[in-house]
């Protein structure tokens, strides 16, 4: 494929890992990508921000004006309920990350079904987690339970739910903060685990799969344990994922997963 032919990426959002997903498309990495257009809230904010030939706006409409064969999303929920539908009928493949706003029955549905009438396609890259591409293969069979834990340190839960049920500043041992079902954790969890929502779209969906989250002051990484048993057997996944400095809550891994999920759109080689 040549330059011409690049896959064209509009990205919405330029936070943590917006603005290192942007990197890997200029450095290259996700493949023969080109950068578009970046919407942002505040474009003021970035008046000292270049990239290359993309434009950084707050315009929506301007933003489209690129044509991006791809949006991607790594804004936040809000972001989703705006842009995902709006993406698919401007003629969009849309690629999100902050996958729990899907744990909204409705917009879920309504997403769905403009993306078949669009003959667009909604993208998850495995982003935090791995494993999803082994837990929808076993859910081609009967799979009895799928279970999500996710720890994360202290400084990850700074301005979330969690600092209503714990105090952040005193407490020393692993302690669980949440046990429930994936429709109930995307939502009170909103920046932090959006993996709950992917695991229950590849899997059992939101309500069979079952979700614990807990504070740890005892550890480093933010760490997400997927389990899972049916016919096709047992599974056991533990990924320990370093926190990135700017978001204690978001991984490093995050953007580089979706880079390599933009790579696949032009490669002639599909891992993962
Ligand atoms: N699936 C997964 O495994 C993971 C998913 N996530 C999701 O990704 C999201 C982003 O993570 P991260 O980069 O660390 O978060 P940050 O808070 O660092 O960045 C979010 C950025 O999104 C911008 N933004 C918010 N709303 C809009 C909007 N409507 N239009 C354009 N830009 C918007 C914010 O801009 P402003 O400066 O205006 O506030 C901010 O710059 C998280 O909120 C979470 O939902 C994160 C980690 C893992
Ligand atoms: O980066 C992570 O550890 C996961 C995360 O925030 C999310 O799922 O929203």
């Amino acid at each position: 494929m040549t330059e011409q032919h690049a896959i064209r990426v509009g990205l919405i959002g330029y936070g943590t890992a917006g603005k290192d997903v942007a990197e890997t498309i200029l450095s290259g990495q996700a493949g023969n990508t080109r950068l578009t257009s970046v919407l942002v809230r505040n474009a003021g904010k970035y008046n000292d921000v270049s990239l290359d030939s993309c434009t950084i706006t707050d315009n929506e409409e301007t933003f489209f004006a690129f044509r991006p064969d791809v949006v991607v999303e790594m804004a936040g929920h809000e972001a989703v309920i705006r842009y995902a539908e709006t993406s698919l009928q401007h003629g969009c493949d849309f690629m999100v990350i902050s996958v729990g706003a899907f744990c909204d029955q409705k917009l879920y549905d309504r997403i769905m079904a403009s993306a078949s009438q669009q003959q667009k396609r909604v993208l998850i890259p495995s982003a935090a987690i791995a494993g999803l591409d082994r837990i929808a293969a076993a859910a081609q069979g009967p799979l009895e339970r799928v279970m999500l834990t996710t720890r994360k340190p202290v400084k990850a839960w700074r301005d979330t739910y969690a600092e209503e049920v714990v105090d952040l500043d005193t407490v020393t041992q692993p302690t669980l903060i949440f046990e429930g079902n994936a429709r109930e954790s995307s939502g009170i969890f909103p920046e932090s685990v959006n993996v709950s929502a992917a695991l229950s779209l590849a899997g059992v969906g939101f309500e069979a799969t079952q979700v614990r989250v807990l504070v740890d002051p005892t550890i480093e990484k933010n760490v997400h344990e997927v389990t899972a048993k049916g016919l096709f057997g047992e599974v056991r996944i533990e990924v320990q994922n370093t926190p990135s400095p700017n978001n204690p809550k978001t991984g490093y891994i995050v953007a580089m997963s979706v880079a390599h999920a933009l790579k696949n759109l032009s490669s002639p080689l599909v891992i993962g």
